[in-house]
């Protein structure tokens, strides 16, 4: 996912040093943050050393949370409209995003995992739609959806950017040193 990317390299700056790898792990089902932990560990074992891997979930408060970690599915197959259509039998339109960030310093390390929840509504899709379910997710306080929003804006209320905050601190009072290695 590329755009994914985009806003994580947007939000950690040069604080935390990483490489993006692409790993075929399997899309696992349970709750969100067994399922971050549990995706840190299979891609650890596959590195061979440490991982820090992202998960992103938008819950239905109506739903009891779903489609949560399942929204990749159900955003590729029923789109904006079918998942505003989900809702249309309840009043309650609230929902949150929820960003997972799981690390695993290796592979017989249990994971550590990082959660930012952003509360808002799901709306009829309004702004650009070249990422995700961003058109159809109002954050609370604002009268414009993620999509609408400039991205700066989008990258200091996001989902992400708190789960991030949570990862820079961890590492930082981890006193966690880096070497950057500029021979790849
Ligand atoms: O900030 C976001 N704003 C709008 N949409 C977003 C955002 N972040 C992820 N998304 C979308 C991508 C995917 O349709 C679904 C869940 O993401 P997610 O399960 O992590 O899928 P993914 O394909 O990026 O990665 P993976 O295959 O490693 O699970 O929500
Ligand atoms: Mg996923």
């Amino acid at each position: 996912m590329p755009k994914k990317l985009e806003e994580v390299k947007a939000i950690l700056g040069q604080s935390i040093p990483f490489q993006s790898l692409k790993l075929d792990l399997p899309e696992l089902q349970g709750e969100p943050e067994d399922i971050s932990k549990e995706k840190a560990r299979l891609a650890a074992i596959q590195v061979n050393g440490p991982v820090l891997v992202e998960d992103t979930c938008l819950c239905f408060n109506a739903l009891k949370g779903l489609p949560g970690p399942y929204i990749k599915w159900f955003l590729q197959k029923i789109g904006h409209e079918g998942l505003n259509n989900l809702l249309m039998a309840y009043e309650d339109k609230s929902a949150y995003a929820l960003c997972g960030f799981a690390f695993a310093l290796g592979p017989n390390v249990e994971p550590i995992t990082f959660l930012g929840k952003t509360p808002g509504k799901i709306v009829p899709p309004r702004g650009p739609s070249d990422f995700g379910w961003d058109p159809i997710f109002q954050p609370d306080g604002y009268k414009i959806t993620y999509a609408e929003m400039p991205k700066e804006e989008k990258n200091k209320i996001s989902h992400r950017f708190k789960a991030l905050a949570m990862v820079k601190a961890h590492f930082a009072e981890a006193g966690y040193t880096f070497q950057i290695d500029t021979s790849i």
